[in-house]
């Protein structure tokens, strides 16, 4: 077995200085929003495939389409969480692994198949409403990002918990706001350090979360009711009755913090920067409100939006779309190899990590005509777009199991504020960091103006 690990071809790169390697230089170029130059001088140094170290872990950065194939179906590649991470949401559906993930993994995509989600709209239309009308109807200014994440956290809230949502939110929006902060810290737990605050916040969710799940078990055994249509627990508990799972009640609550912490702070991302790349695209901007103004058209004005509203909402979706391509969410994906492994000639030893970022294909003139264009129409013919080139979502078996759950709500969030408001930014240059999610350095102020609302039928 040393003989043949001798002949082992690795790939090419340096390992840097012992366990600090490129972890720092690529940190910074993630706050500095240089991630992408830095990922394209190491591959025409090295190719697409090439070695660093990060996180004190030997780590093989691959490039391309073929490389995200690979990436996404190998077997012998498994999601690698931080190990804050592990420690803040236990044992959910972000941190398992092999076989205990499957039974997490089926039911908690089962909450979230698209059958559900066209369940969850009217919910959705709902809470979007109430929160526009509290933090935007009548302001001069909103300042985005904090109030794109109180919605999505409203939004995912009224879904998994029902008619606990706002109390929960009122209690637990900061601690969400922590766990979230923590979840790239050094996992030592020591009071007032991202880590120790965010342990604290994760013990308080898990404290109020556990005491709903107990009700709702309660409820269903005593009653044989469900609380509400769509809440997360109910919908596991008659899961786990009917033998879909053996999930324990401890492992539900885990579950629905990590839903809630893989939902919101993705979707308020899109919804922030989709926010900030119309107010410099007015055509865009023009398309989309003829879009959403003849959905708004046909309904009174205390109609909820229907699913059906939703699907009819096709050019709205490019742009979120174009806006996941030029801005993804999450910037890329850690995996770990259980085994020795080979792509493309070189040798991948077991243990050690394998990366890919979103924006290597995503920015890449070969695939994407003049990449920094922000333009939507690129996806009216997704066949013209090369399979794996575009994974915000991800791919393979971890895809984000919340793809239909974003598309509606950020369509659903779209439509109200595109027929109610028109919007300028405070500061036309503002930059952004990846902290690791994409973060305006403001916040982004924007000023707004009423729009007239638009025709309706009965009007
Ligand atoms: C624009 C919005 C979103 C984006 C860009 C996004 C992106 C992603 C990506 C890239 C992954 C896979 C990470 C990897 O393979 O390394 C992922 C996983 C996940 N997402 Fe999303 N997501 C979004 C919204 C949501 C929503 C709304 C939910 C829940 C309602 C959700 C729940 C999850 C969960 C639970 C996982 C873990 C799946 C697993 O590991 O098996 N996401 N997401």
């Amino acid at each position: 077995k040393k003989h043949r690990r001798s002949t082992y071809t690795l790939p090419p790169g340096d390992l840097g200085i012992p366990v600090v390697g490129q972890t720092f230089s690529l940190l910074n170029s993630l706050r500095s929003n240089t991630d992408d130059q830095w990922f394209r001088t190491r591959i025409n140094k090295y190719g697409p495939v090439s070695k660093m170290s990060v996180l004190g872990s030997p780590t093989v950065l691959l490039a391309g389409p073929a490389a995200n194939r690979f990436i996404f179906t190998n077997n012998s590649l498994a999601l690698t969480q931080t190990r804050a991470l592990r420690a803040l949401l236990g044992r959910s559906i972000l941190t398992l692994n092999g076989d205990e993930l499957k039974q997490v993994r089926s039911a908690v995509q089962e909450y979230l198949r698209p059958e559900m989600v066209r369940r969850y709209v009217g919910k959705m239309d709902e809470e979007v409403r109430r929160q526009i009308k509290l933090n935007w109807v009548g302001r001069d200014t909103v300042t985005v990002f904090p109030m794109a994440r109180r919605l999505t956290l409203g939004v995912i809230c009224s879904i998994v918990f029902g008619q606990e949502a706002a109390a929960m939110v009122e209690a637990h929006a900061d601690d969400f706001q922590m766990l979230g902060d923590a979840i790239l810290s050094f996992p030592v737990n020591i009071p007032f350090t991202r880590f120790g605050k965010g342990m604290k916040a994760s013990a308080k969710i898990r404290k109020s979360i556990t005491r709903i799940a107990q009700k709702r078990e309660g409820s269903l055994l005593e009653e044989g009711r469900a609380a509400s249509s769509t809440d997360f627990f109910t919908y596991m508990l008659i899961l786990g009755s009917q033998g879909a799972h053996s999930l324990t009640l401890e492992d539900i609550v885990d579950n629905a913090m990590g839903i809630i912490i893989g939902a919101h702070g993705t979707t308020s991302a899109l919804i922030t920067f989709m926010i900030r790349h119309l107010a410099n695209e007015p055509d865009v901007l023009d398309k989309i409100t003829q879009e959403q103004d003849e959905i708004a058209y046909n309904k009174g004005t205390e109609d909820v939006l229907t699913w059906e509203d939703v699907s009819r909402m096709k050019y709205t979706w490019k742009a979120a779309m174009e806006t996941l391509r030029t801005v993804p969410p999450v910037f890329g994906s850690f995996r770990t190899a259980t085994k020795d492994i080979e792509y493309q000639g070189y040798h991948i030893p077991k243990g050690w990590k394998v990366f890919a970022a979103q924006s290597i294909t995503h920015l890449d003139s070969k695939f994407f005509n003049e990449p920094t264009k922000f333009d939507p129409s690129r996806f009216e013919k997704r066949s013209s777009i090369p399979p794996y080139s575009f994974l915000p979502f991800g791919g393979g078996s971890r895809m984000c199991p919340g793809t239909e759950f974003s598309r509606v709500e950020t369509l659903v969030v779209m439509h109200y504020l595109v027929t109610q408001f028109r919007w300028r930014l405070c500061f036309k240059d503002e930059t952004y960091t990846k902290d690791p999610k994409p973060t305006p350095v403001f916040g982004l102020p924007v000023e707004l103006e009423l729009r007239r609302p638009p025709a309706t039928a009965d009007a």
